[in-house]
């Protein structure tokens, strides 16, 4: 069910957003000061007391319910919590055949049953470019043959500390003066080594040539400030390589853009002029 919209208009989207972090906060935000089409329902946070404070200045009073609520309420699910509750969240929504935008896309591998859940009940995940960018370009040469996809990133200490492959190998990066490459793998490791860190290099594999296939490696850098990704794709089509540098949001993990990629997917549902595929 979608709320009534003007005639000719396509039907208003009710969005729910998992999560009240550094991505859930900014998104809950625009909605609420409008985003054509779409209309903010719900919103599911661990502390729902401080969910409501961040809340307080939206235009639009909005629910802080649990995560098991969102369903009943929303035709789509922003996923923007810690990766564990990835399936808690998606899974109601794809049961309804409905749409879940994941930003923990590193989960989506150790939960590859939600993708047939989807299938069979006409579901969809959506994996937004995130903090990431040219998966238009790399799911396009994925129609022909990828021969590689490499990627490297860079980031400043803050944004790597507390990974569990970092604990597990007692990497300690306190006294790191110069680049220091911590990581040589592929994205698949990765998201289990770095759950909260590289999510853009499993949503890169998805895109192209999968997580066994991509090569990752990851550099902790004190120079920097932006946590800076670079891929470079070979393929029958094109090469090309590409990089981002991120402004740090709130979370230091996490880049500003994530949140307007996810912005900017929900803009173009409807929009009469679409562009990037
Ligand atoms: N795909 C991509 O390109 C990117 C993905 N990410 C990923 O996106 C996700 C969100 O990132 P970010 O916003 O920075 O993370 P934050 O840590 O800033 O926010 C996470 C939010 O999840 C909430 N949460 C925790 N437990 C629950 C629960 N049981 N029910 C509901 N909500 C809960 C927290 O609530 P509370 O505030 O009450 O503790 C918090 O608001 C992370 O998994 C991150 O790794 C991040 C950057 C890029
Ligand atoms: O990959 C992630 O999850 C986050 C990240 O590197 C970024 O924001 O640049």
């Amino acid at each position: 069910m979608t709320s009534p919209s003007a005639p000719g208009a396509h039907p208003r989207r009710r969005v729910a957003i998992a999560g009240l972090g550094a991505v859930g906060l900014k998104i809950a935000s625009v909605l609420d000061q409008g985003v054509p089409g779409c209309e903010l329902v719900a919103v599911s946070a661990h502390d729902r007391d401080k969910a409501r404070e961040r809340l307080a200045n939206l235009f639009r009073a909005v629910p802080v319910v649990a995560i098991e609520e969102l369903e009943a309420l929303a035709d789509i699910v922003v996923e923007c919590a810690p990766a564990a509750l990835l399936p808690a969240i998606a899974e109601p929504f794809l049961r309804a055949g409905k749409t879940v935008i994941v930003l923990s896309s590193g989960a989506i591998l150790s939960h590859e049953g939600l993708i047939e859940i989807a299938r069979a009940h006409g579901g969809q995940i959506v994996v937004p470019t995130g903090a990431l960018l040219g998966l238009d370009a790399v799911t396009a040469a994925a129609e022909g043959v990828i021969r590689s996809v490499r990627m490297i990133t860079r980031k400043p200490v803050r944004g790597l500390v507390g990974a569990p492959y970092l604990i597990e190998n007692n990497i300690t990066l306190d006294d790191v003066t110069e680049p220091t490459r911590v990581f040589s793998g592929t994205p698949r490791e990765a998201a289990i080594g770095f759950p909260a860190n590289l999510n853009v290099a499993v949503a890169l594999s998805l895109a192209g040539i999968g997580p066994d296939r991509t090569t990752l490696e990851i550099w902790a850098d004190p120079a920097l400030t932006r946590n800076t990704h670079t891929i470079e794709v070979d393929a029958d089509s094109a090469s090309f390589s590409m990089t981002i540098e991120n402004v740090p949001s709130d979370n230091p993990k996490t880049g500003r853009i994530t949140a307007l990629s996810v912005i900017s997917y929900l803009r173009k549902l409807d929009a009469p002029l679409r562009i990037g595929s």
